[in-house]
């Protein structure tokens, strides 16, 4: 095996993962991960790829990172960069992959996301040296766990939990095969622990370490605990607030990451939307939007997860004040709801996983319904569905960047579409 290449190398751009980016001879690019466009910098270089060294000439938009964890922990690759220009890139990203697409249009200033907000947190748990309880992150492009104590994306409430974190986690280890992930989220009455990445084929979690799980849970004060969504521990059901409605979870739910752009994102489409008579919420989750959108009108919500739906129409069944929601659990990439049955509705938002939803933008195309707002964590596949919106007669109004995944490559989008 040969040594890596010590190169004096040139940042002039930086990737889609935000890795910096140097043209070497021959006209190879080199990922640099922590630098930043201007910067000159020694890297190890092999292949493709730089380890930095040394910032031999800073760029003047570095900033001190937050995090004593910064560099190792593979969870943020943005946080030595100013905001300015940090939130500047993600605009231009989406500009960009809009672009791609054949798309102009008003890119709005990206939303911000403050430091100390997210409200869900994937934490990794493994054994250490002594058997100690290791819990943490990955490093960057590798297995291997990083532990933290200190994570400044985070909720300061799941930041303080780590310790008793780490105790809630040690149970779950027990078989040498298993590899836990807690998925913890941050709710009104506390924190929510869904666990996974437990070996199951010796029976799973023995009876000794149900009962040991279930201790730590409580010296934790965790709300609930559950394991692949059975319940080990219940101290009093967890509950997120939608607008008006407060709805009870069902383990490993999902939930927008940060509540504060939860928030934003819901009034973008509120506005957007206002004076609807009868809106529908495709992709809804727990109804995140539905139970806003219901404050003025009747929705229509779909979603393929059945637990998120009777999460839903239970929220539904105890709010006041809001118009009916009808909700269904449909898969949408199999059967899109289709125009014939949007019929009647005059206002649709969509807000599809990572990979998109073309078939459902489509038959929304097909619809004579006026105005779509389109929700994405995923700009890609985003534009590409745009794309089938603007192809059967909306114009994309105007996009709105959304910083939900602070310090990290990724971007939420807002579109308003209008015919
Ligand atoms: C990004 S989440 C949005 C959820 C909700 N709008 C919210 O903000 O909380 C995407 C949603 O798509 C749902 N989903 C994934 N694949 C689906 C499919 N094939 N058909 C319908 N819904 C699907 C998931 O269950 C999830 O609730």
């Amino acid at each position: 095996m040969t040594a890596p290449d010590l190169e004096d190398l040139e940042i002039t751009d930086l990737g889609a993962q935000g890795d910096g980016l140097a043209i070497m001879q021959g006209g190879v690019r080199i990922h640099v991960p922590l630098t930043l466009p201007g910067e000159r910098v020694l890297a190890q270089v092999e292949g493709d790829r730089g380890q930095l060294v040394e910032v031999l000439r800073p760029s003047p938009d570095r900033q001190t990172p937050a995090s004593p964890h910064y560099g190792e922990c593979g969870g943020c690759s943005l946080q030595h960069w100013a905001s300015g220009p940090y939130l500047q890139w993600k605009t231009d990203r989406v500009r960009h992959l809009l672009a791609r697409e054949g798309i102009e249009t008003e890119v709005r200033p990206a939303i911000p996301c403050r430091p100390g907000s997210r409200r869900r947190l994937g934490l990794h748990a493994r054994r250490g040296q002594n058997g100690r309880v290791l819990l943490g992150f990955k490093a960057r492009r590798s297995w291997r766990l990083v532990e933290v104590e200190r994570c400044p994306v985070a909720l300061r409430q799941i930041e303080a939990a780590f310790p008793a974190l780490r105790e809630v986690a040690a149970p779950f280890l027990e078989h040498p095969k298993s590899a836990p992930t807690l998925h913890v989220t941050w709710t009104e009455t506390g924190l929510d622990v869904e666990v996974t990445g437990v070996e199951r084929k010796s029976g799973g979690l023995s009876r000794d370490g149900r009962v040991r799980a279930a201790a730590a849970a409580a010296a934790a004060d965790l709300a609930r605990l559950t394991l692949g969504g059975e319940a080990l521990y219940q101290a009093r059901e967890p509950v997120v607030r939608f607008g008006q409605a407060l709805v009870a979870p069902p383990p490993g739910a999902f939930l927008q990451a940060v509540e504060a752009a939860e928030t934003a994102m819901a009034e973008l489409a509120v506005q957007a939307l206002k004076g609807c008579g009868r809106t529908a919420d495709l992709f809804c989750g727990m109804g995140a939007f539905a139970f806003r959108l219901a404050e003025t009108g009747q929705v229509l919500a779909a979603d393929s997860w059945a637990p998120g739906i009777a999460a839903l129409e239970r929220g539904a069944a105890h709010a006041s004040g809001l118009k009916p929601i009808r909700a269904m659990t449909r898969d949408l990439f199999r059967e899109p709801l289709s125009a014939f049955e949007l019929k009647g509705v005059d206002g649709a938002l969509f807000d599809p996983p990572r990979a998109g939803g073309l078939a459902q933008a489509m038959e929304l195309g097909k619809s004579d319904i006026p105005t779509v707002v389109g929700i994405s964590c995923n700009p890609s596949t985003f534009a590409r569905d745009a794309r089938a919106l603007i192809e059967a007669g909306f114009r994309l109004d105007e996009v709105t960047p959304v910083d939900q995944f602070l310090w990290s490559a990724h971007v939420e989008v807002v579109g308003v579409f209008r015919r």
